[in-house]
């Protein structure tokens, strides 16, 4: 049996530190990791964060959940069939319910091959003081996949003053009681804290209904190399309902593309790529009339 760990939490949250923090452990101790991810957007540059050598399978523009769960299936299977490994990390993408993510696990088609061992859900913890200015529906994703993980990471602690880690530490406890919360900074943890989970079988899953999002991904392509100082005042005029962006932003008297993240109103620029489309995608509620500069 492998083990299997679901990877939960909002856009830009800190999964796929966390991914890549685990797969590092686990090689150190001798474990075969395999990824399965998804996102919302044509591009997936999180898959950059997957070595070289790890078995990954992804679903792009698409959902693990739902009307995705077969795809998924046939993915995890493909995994199985082809694969040598011992764990499976499964990364969702941050407009999913983590609930709706365990369909594929669960198919009878892996009951005797995978071993679930639970839900991680890292929570931006600079975003949960602010959760209230999220619409109803984005709030509502933002806290149930708070209330299913059984392990909680309170990630972005840097960003809180101590009293408010104190803060949000104990609200994101009460949402949650039966999960072990850890303060994080960069998703640092312990693989230990992984493996030490069990979660309570057949335990019954009561799902709050999360009404329709209304998330968009949009991708928008570069013509030419933008100033630095324009891209980032662009940004700073941005709607607050702009979740995440990531991609390849081209400066004016740079070779390449820079790699680009932008979670919580917090950009972060990385270095240059080579051969990387000039081009980033945007994910939010109500992306019509956003365009670059
Ligand atoms: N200051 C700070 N930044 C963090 C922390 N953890 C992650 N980040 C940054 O937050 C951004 C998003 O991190 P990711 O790990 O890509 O988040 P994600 O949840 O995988 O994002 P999606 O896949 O888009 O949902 C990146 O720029 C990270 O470097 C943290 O503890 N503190």
């Amino acid at each position: 049996m492998k083990d299997v760990y679901l990877f939960s939490g909002f856009l830009g949250s800190g999964k796929t530190t966390l991914l890549k923090t685990m797969i590092s452990q686990m090689k150190d101790k001798g474990l075969k990791p395999a990824v399965f991810m998804n996102e919302l957007g044509q591009m997936n540059m999180d898959s950059d964060a997957v070595e070289e050598g790890i078995p990954l399978k992804e679903i792009l523009d698409g959902c693990i959940c739902c009307s995705g769960s077969e795809k998924s299936e046939a993915q995890i299977q493909t995994l199985l069939a082809e694969e040598d490994f011992d764990v499976l990390l499964i990364e969702t993408t941050g407009a999913a319910h983590p609930v709706e993510a365990l369909d594929a696990i669960f198919s009878p088609l892996f009951a005797e091959q995978l071993n679930f061992k639970g839900i991680v859900t890292v929570a931006d913890s600079k975003r949960w003081m602010d959760r209230n200015s999220l619409s109803p529906q984005i709030r509502s994703l933002f806290l149930e996949q708070i209330r299913h993980a059984d392990l909680l990471l309170a990630n972005k602690m840097d960003l809180l003053t101590e009293g408010q880690q104190a803060t949000v530490v104990y609200e994101i406890q009460s949402l949650n009681p039966k999960a072990q919360i850890i303060q994080t900074i960069h998703a640092k943890i312990p693989f230990s804290a992984l493996e030490k989970l069990s979660p309570l079988q057949n335990e019954e899953v009561v799902k709050a209904p999360v009404s329709k999002l209304n998330l968009n991904a949009k991708v928008l392509k570069f013509e030419a190399p933008v100033r630095r100082e324009l891209f980032e005042e662009w940004l700073r005029a941005l709607p607050d309902t702009v979740f995440r962006i990531k991609g390849y932003v081209p400066l004016e008297g740079d070779k390449y593309p820079h790699a680009f993240q932008f979670a919580y109103g917090m950009a972060q620029w990385l270095p240059e790529y080579m051969k990387m489309q000039n081009q980033i995608v945007i994910i939010g509620e109500g992306l019509e009339g956003v365009e670059l500069p």
